[in-house]
């Protein structure tokens, strides 16, 4: 594993390693849009492992390829070339009906727009994971999860009868669930005030070191960042730095340091 704090790296090299606890590896990854010679990579010869049971946070300045990252490491879109392994996964060899399987029952996602189904109570939106995966739904599992984070006695309602932080922490629950290899979150704050904000990632937060959920998540906010153990970011589709046990100063810095060298 890579000791320092912040470094620079080639083209190609891993950034933050843990070869033993390994939830998510990315090798060589490149992602172009469109075709031909002119075809923008929006991730470009990105290989990177994030460990199981961390929080990692995804930054770097707009249109740098946060969410192409994400939706690559998640399986929500395919790269033009190279790897992505999730939980021993190479999810390249999966057809896309065993890959929705996979994203089903093996990954969650929290969405900045919350991403909640209107027509369905509280309760029936977390089960949404297990029903549509053919599992029961066990009581015990579905109290505990809303007890943990903090919905008991909203189970009966409507999306719309909740505020925006009662929201995410729905589509938190429905993402624990399953209790996935790992909980992908982009922008899981946009769209709060800082006070929710603060109350998701101390939820967040939570679900790594309580439950031993692996969290990797987009963001623009260096104070959301400061929660999370390690920050990656990148620049121009690269992964060019690592930033572990991030201060809301350091990443600000870097940040800064990356908008100009643009
Ligand atoms: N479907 C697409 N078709 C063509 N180009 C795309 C597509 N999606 C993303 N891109 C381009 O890929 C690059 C990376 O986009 P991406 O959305 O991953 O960046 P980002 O860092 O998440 O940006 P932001 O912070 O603004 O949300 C950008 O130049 C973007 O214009």
């Amino acid at each position: 594993m890579l000791g320092a704090r912040s470094r620079n790296k080639p083209p190609g090299a891993p950034i933050g390693v843990d070869p033993s606890r390994t939830a998510v590896r990315l090798t060589r990854v490149t992602k172009r849009y469109g075709r031909g010679p002119d075809a923008a990579a929006a991730l470009d010869d990105v290989s990177t492992s994030i460990a199981a049971g961390g929080f990692t946070a995804v930054m770097g300045p707009s249109g740098s390829g946060k969410s192409t990252f994400l939706h690559c490491a998640a399986g929500l879109d395919r790269p033009t070339s190279g790897t992505v392994q999730l939980g021993g996964q190479v999810l390249g060899e999966l057809d896309e009906k065993r890959l929705t399987r996979f994203r089903r029952t093996r990954v969650g996602f929290v969405f900045q727009a919350f991403n909640l189904l209107p027509s369905l109570t509280v309760e029936q939106n977390i089960t949404l994971p297990l029903r549509l995966a053919g599992a029961g739904t066990d009581h015990d599992s579905v109290h505990g999860v809303t007890a943990a984070v903090g919905l008991t006695g909203l189970l009966d309602r409507r999306p719309s009868q909740l505020s925006g932080g009662q929201q995410q922490r729905v589509a938190i629950a429905r993402a624990l669930i399953t209790r996935p290899e790992v909980i992908f979150a982009d922008e899981p704050t946009g769209a709060l005030d800082p006070d929710t904000a603060d109350g998701i990632l101390t939820l967040l937060r939570r679900a790594v070191t309580d439950l031993h959920q692996t969290v990797v998540m987009v963001t623009h906010d260096p104070v959301a960042a400061q929660r999370t153990d390690q920050v990656l970011f990148l620049a121009e589709g690269r992964l060019v730095r690592r930033v572990e046990s991030p201060s809301a100063a350091e990443v600000t810095s870097v940040m800064t340091e990356l908008r100009r060298s643009r």
